[in-house]
């Protein structure tokens, strides 16, 4: 049988970097120079890994970025200061706080902390609620809109069909569900989210004409659960031993790519799948805060 066809996240979201990159320099010529800040809290080797990587790709699409570390034992307080400062500073359009938090700290007081005009991740209540209801002028959460774009420029529909999505975080697979159901082009599905204390997860996820993985447990989808001809998106990320690496460790998926995609139709590599849509539609969405400060308000 024929092999999965990819789909391939790091060449979309090359182009849509160069999309990016053409409306901030529509920007320029209005006056504006988009800016996104960046907040990391302590050491964590992972987050100051993506907090870099989304460094930069700001600067090759020329939003200018700046980074504020601050130290593992910052107070509440001191996150909330600094965030209504950066809520008051007009030349910045996009805030992000790099998850996962230190635990004495709030990622939900946080999240409602963040003008909503300038929580370009879309994880404030009002954006979540926005998106809920369909409406444009928000912000959606970027790696269920980069899995929408990623099928959207392969141009593999989902209107009528069984989306199956394991996992129910509020960062992917809750807003990823409410997506697919909007009644819009590359949306409009049937969708059913599978957790952990779900029956029959195997069972359901059999049915799915697109399968997408966001459980965060390396290789747990094996050919099994998959449909012949599905679609297979993961998203998880996992580090697993790798005595042959130089670090020690590699990046799993949720799901088992040398399997799976002898029998998928579509499957995306992990890494090289959705990570580097994720940073894409940051960016875009870093666009859309600095457009949207032109004057049109929420
Ligand atoms: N406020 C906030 N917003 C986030 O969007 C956010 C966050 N916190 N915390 C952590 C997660 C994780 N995340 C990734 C983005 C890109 C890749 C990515 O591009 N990965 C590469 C591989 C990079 C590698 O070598 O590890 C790939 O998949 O090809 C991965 C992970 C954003 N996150």
């Amino acid at each position: 049988m024929e092999e999965a066809q990819l789909l391939d996240g790091r060449l979309v979201a090359e182009e849509i970097h160069k999309e990016t990159r053409e409306a901030v320099q529509r920007l320029r010529r209005k006056g504006i120079l988009p800016c996104v800040v960046f907040i990391r809290v302590g050491n964590h080797p992972p987050s100051e890994l993506y907090v870099r990587m989304k460094q930069k790709k700001a600067q090759e699409v020329g939003i200018q970025s700046e980074v504020i570390a601050l130290p593992e034992d910052v107070t509440q307080q001191e996150v909330l200061e600094s965030l209504d400062r950066l809520n008051q500073d007009p030349s910045i359009h996009g805030i992000l706080v790099q998850l996962p938090l230190p635990k004495h700290l709030s990622e939900k007081k946080i999240a409602l902390a963040i003008d909503p005009r300038k929580d370009i991740d879309g994880f404030h209540p009002l954006n979540l609620g926005k998106m809920l209801l369909g409406e444009k002028d928000c912000f959606y959460p970027c790696t269920p809109l980069g899995i929408q774009e990623l099928l959207k420029r392969y141009q593999i529909e989902t209107e009528g069909k069984e989306v199956v999505i394991l996992g129910r975080s509020n960062i992917v697979g809750k807003p990823l569900a409410a997506l697919f159901l909007q009644k819009s082009k590359y949306a409009n599905a049937t969708v059913t989210v599978v957790h952990s204390l779900s029956q029959n997860i195997k069972e359901h996820c059999q049915k799915a004409d697109i399968l997408v993985a966001a459980l965060g447990k390396a290789h747990f989808v094996t050919k099994d659960f998959v449909k012949p001809k599905a679609v297979v998106v993961d998203v998880g990320v996992s580090r697993i031993a790798d005595p042959s690496s130089p670090q020690g460790f590699k990046i799993a998926g949720d799901v088992d790519f040398a399997e799976i995609k002898k029998i998928a139709s579509w499957i995306t590599p992990n890494p090289g799948g959705v990570g580097p849509m994720t940073i894409a539609m940051l960016l875009a969405n870093t666009v859309k805060a600095a457009e949207l400060s032109l004057g049109h308000p929420f």
